[in-house]
């Protein structure tokens, strides 16, 4: 039926191994295929990664399967999770149960905000609170320089709002435990079969590490949902001189003007244009503390620089970040500083537990 002549290309929606699972464009129909490598791509060192455009050749559509022999050039790539050509992140939080917690929220944005992407917010389960509720949070967020989404899944509101920016894009899906993001993803792709995947077997294992990552196809367009539990440790480990880049308030006031000194750090100096009263300026100097913490831990300990994790192309915007550090680092004990900490560990142990347990 398919001629192998023919040029077939596809997108990589899931690696483990050595084996992909190529969505392949067949105009409304997907077949996913398992695919190979070609041993040529690995003698020139082309990875392959989950979000890859790639081209295919011997496609069997009986026995489901093909080789790659070509990777389209990124326009973007992270680093970890694992992801290429992805545009936005969807941060999905709940309202109530759990209810919004504007520390925890702050630490999710700024962590998306890192990887230069483009940043959709869906506050979920608004049907367990009152409108006021809704407009409060609605008021705060955009002081904050963000205009959410606000949906219910369990009574389908604003999802079809939500879908229309997905179009046609890979999404990575990230928040806390709890919020709507299996309900979400099951609501948005109510193919099930799609979700599990008939030829992943191997692959379901690890599902649930941090560096696993797996792209679901959305009905009705050509966009992509990656479900990306290593995206929900919200670490802050970029260097503290790119920080306030990734708070919209403060980047809008770096952008109207200048420090007095190159290298404020926006906390005593003096004629600095970040310091102010805007909201999340606390938060902003508990994640620098963090921050600056990290950074002089990473220069007592030079070798895990070799370990960066995010990386960013296009948009022009490069960053890098460090491998996760474990649990056995501890920061010194200033209050602030020891809450904030508790607070992540918490809330994170779990994926930290589970990391690489796959890779
Ligand atoms: N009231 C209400 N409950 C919801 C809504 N969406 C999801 N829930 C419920 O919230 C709970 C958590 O939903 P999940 O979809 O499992 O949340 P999750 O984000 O995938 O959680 P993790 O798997 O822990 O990451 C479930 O009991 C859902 O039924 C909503 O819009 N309103
Ligand atoms: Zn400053």
């Amino acid at each position: 039926m398919y001629s192998d002549s023919a040029d077939l290309y596809g997108t990589v929606l899931a690696v483990q191994a050595n084996f992909y699972r190529v969505g392949i464009d067949l105009g409304s129909d997907r077949e996913i295929l398992l695919c190979t490598r070609r041993a040529r791509l690995k003698k020139i060192g082309q990875t392959v990664m989950v979000g890859d455009r790639v081209r295919v050749e011997e496609a069997d559509f009986v026995d489901k399967q093909g080789a790659i022999v070509e990777v389209c050039p990124r326009k973007t790539e992270i680093d970890r999770p694992p992801v290429a050509n992805a545009e936005q992140v969807l941060l999905v939080f709940a309202i109530e149960e759990p209810s919004l917690d504007a520390w925890q929220l702050s630490r999710f944005l700024v962590k998306a905000e890192s990887t230069g992407l483009d940043i959709i917010l869906a506050l979920n389960k608004i049907d367990l609170v009152s409108s006021e509720a809704i407009e409060e949070w609605r008021k705060r967020l955009r002081d904050w320089g963000y205009e959410p989404f606000f949906v219910s899944v369990a009574e389908d509101r604003g999802i079809s709002e939500l879908l229309a920016r997905l179009n046609a894009k890979i999404t990575l899906l990230a928040g806390p435990s709890g919020v709507g993001k299996s309900s979400l993803i099951n609501r948005l792709i109510p193919d099930v079969s799609q979700r599990v995947g008939e030829v992943s077997g191997k692959l379901q294992k690890g599902r649930h590490t941090t560096r696993h990552v797996e792209l679901f196809a959305l009905a009705e367009d050509s966009g992509f949902l990656a479900d990306t539990p290593g995206f929900n440790q919200p670490d802050l480990d970029d260097g503290p001189d790119r920080l306030a880049w990734y708070f919209p308030e403060a980047r809008e006031r770096l952008e109207g003007g200048n420090c007095q000194f190159n290298d404020c750090t926006h906390r005593n100096e003096p004629n600095c244009v970040v310091r102010g009263d805007w909201e999340r300026y606390e938060h902003y100097l508990e994640f620098l503390e963090e921050s600056i913490e990290r950074e002089s831990t990473r220069q007592r300990t030079p070798e895990e620089e070799s370990s960066l994790k995010l990386k960013i192309r296009g948009a022009g915007v490069a960053t890098y970040e460090p491998k996760l550090e474990s649990k056995k680092y501890r920061r010194h004990s200033r209050r602030g500083q020891h809450q904030a900490r508790e607070r992540y560990e918490n809330q994170s142990l779990q994926n930290i537990d589970n990391d690489d347990e796959d890779w």
